[in-house]
């Protein structure tokens, strides 16, 4: 099926260079399509200009009428949804059901936030009354990742739809099958025409769309090296709306705990869930220089030898399944490469034991004594770095030394280390004795420094999804009960 575009209302196939996606768990190709042309994208903005009155002129009730439609055809395709990812990302099937359940869980949040944040509010004046409003700020494109290839561009187009915008959405072209089968579902939904439109296509396609005259606006999920190269061409154009949601190079700092095998499972759930991919992941992880650092080191080099990693679809499910491609896993095995030539130790070795495949071993890595030539990358991928310290204040700061600024996390036992830790990091998610990946749809979701340009997401996206409007408004024209100093009528 080659119609893998949607643009007003129609799939149609796409007129550019061939495109294939790939499971990287059986190294086979599971969809096939051609990209979108700039012709294409043209067209998929034009129509999205031309459904923009008639959307944002609807009431906020009767978009999110339609919007709960889609709502329910997710939930009618759950399983079948949950399936398409685990094929197309090789995440494991139990994780892919809580994707889709984050999508479902999406529309009522976003309904919550877009009241509590960018809701109406009248205050009387001695002449008239004045209002807050929100409107939409008209035609946005939306980039997703594949990490999340459902969840996260859903978690912008549902807050851009509830407001009034109408969408062009370009997937990653790792994952164009999932964002297809989510499109599918808001065309049953009867979302009308224009209203969402998705062209499919790599760099170049995102590359024509982002510098596209007449979009108002671009929400991005993704690297931050893409994030920069849109903020760059996004210079000089302050009536545009750019939201930036990137990557990180996450600290987790481990301080006094009781209990071993509890900080064990929150260091393993940080930094290898989703084959370390997700932005949230722990990259360093901080262990005292004593007795209590090493034997939650060699506990978590036990755990991590034994942490399953198998196909999606297994019956005995896996905690990591594939990474997104073979590409990707090689690229890991050359980052330990790189750590170790630098003077890193390995401690358990990251593994791409099939070279066509996208599975990779979780790995851990000493770089203690060589952080004065540490990279300051993330390596979106299942290998921890761990740093041994000894005085918590230089671990605060070392944890500090970082572009990125997107989660963090304390595992200790005594909560004036946490107010401590809490006051000095930097980072937009900060997480005591929990993991740090996982974090609620309910709060917003966002980094400083490197990692986004504070435009927080998650419950925060209805504020980038809108515009406030102040207006003093009364009825009739009517003269004020006191003239102003030398005016006389
Ligand atoms: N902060 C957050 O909310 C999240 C951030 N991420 C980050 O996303 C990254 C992984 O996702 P990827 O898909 O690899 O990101 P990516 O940056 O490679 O791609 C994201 C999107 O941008 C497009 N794109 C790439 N180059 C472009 C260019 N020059 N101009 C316009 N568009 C371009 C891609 O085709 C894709 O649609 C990681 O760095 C991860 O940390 C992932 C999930 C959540």
């Amino acid at each position: 099926m080659l119609h893998t575009h949607f643009i007003n209302g129609e799939w149609v196939a796409g007129q550019g260079h061939d495109l294939t996606s790939v499971d990287p768990a059986k190294n086979e190709v599971i969809w096939e399509g051609k990209s979108a042309t700039a012709a294409q994208i043209d067209d998929a903005i034009n129509a999205a200009r031309a459904a923009l009155v008639a959307w944002s002129m609807k009431t906020v009730e009767e978009r999110l009428e339609i919007i709960k439609v889609y709502g329910t055809k997710l939930e009618e395709a759950k399983a079948h949804l949950a399936k398409v990812m685990a094929k197309e990302t090789g995440k494991p099937e139990w994780e892919t059901a809580t994707e889709v359940g984050a999508m479902m869980g999406k529309i009522g949040i976003s309904e919550k936030a877009y009241f509590e944040r960018t809701g109406n509010v009248e205050n009387p004046m001695p002449v008239g009354k004045a209002f807050i409003r929100h409107k939409p700020h008209g035609v946005v494109a939306v980039f997703g990742p594949y990490n999340f290839p459902g969840h996260l561009p859903n978690g912008h187009i549902v807050p851009a739809l509830i407001a009034g915008n109408t969408v062009v959405f370009k997937p990653s072209d790792l994952t164009p099958m999932v964002a297809q089968e989510m499109v599918k579902l808001w065309d049953a939904a009867g979302l009308p025409a224009g209203v969402l439109n998705l062209v499919q296509g790599e760099v170049e396609t995102g590359k024509a769309l982002a510098s596209h005259n007449d979009i108002d606006g671009l929400f991005f999920t993704g690297s931050s090296r893409t994030g920069k190269i849109l903020h760059e061409q996004f210079a000089g154009h302050p009536g545009k709306i750019l939201a930036l949601e990137m990557g990180g190079n996450n600290p987790l700092i481990v301080k006094d705990v009781a209990d071993v095998d509890a900080a064990v499972h929150d260091i393993v759930q940080s930094a290898f869930i989703t084959s370390g991919q997700r932005c949230t992941c722990a990259r360093r992880l901080f262990l005292p220089a004593d007795a209590q650092g090493d034997a939650i080191l060699a506990r978590l080099i036990e755990v991590t030898k034994n942490i399953k990693v198998g196909d999606y679809d297994a019956e005995d499910q896996p905690f990591m399944g594939a990474m997104i491609s073979s590409n990707a896993a090689a690229l890991m095995v050359k980052a330990q490469q790189e750590l170790e030539n630098l003077g890193g130790k390995v401690l358990v070795r990251l593994e791409q034991k099939d070279e066509n495949k996208g599975f990779a071993t979780p790995g851990i890595i000493d770089v203690t004594d060589m952080l004065a030539s540490l990279p300051d990358e993330e390596h979106f991928g299942p290998l921890l770095k761990v740093i041994r310290y000894s005085d918590f204040d230089a671990a605060i700061e070392e944890a500090n030394n970082t572009s990125f600024g997107l989660s963090a996390g304390l595992l200790g036992d005594n909560e004036e280390d946490y107010r401590y830790f809490f006051a000095r990091i930097r980072a937009g998610i900060v997480n005591w004795n929990r993991p740090i990946t996982g974090a609620s749809s309910a709060a917003p979701f966002g980094g400083v420094g490197d990692s986004g340009n504070h435009r927080a997401s998650a419950f925060y996206a209805a504020d980038y999804c809108a515009y406030p409007v102040a207006s003093v408004e009364l009825d009739k024209v009517t003269m004020p009960g006191k003239l102003s100093p030398g005016l006389s009528m």
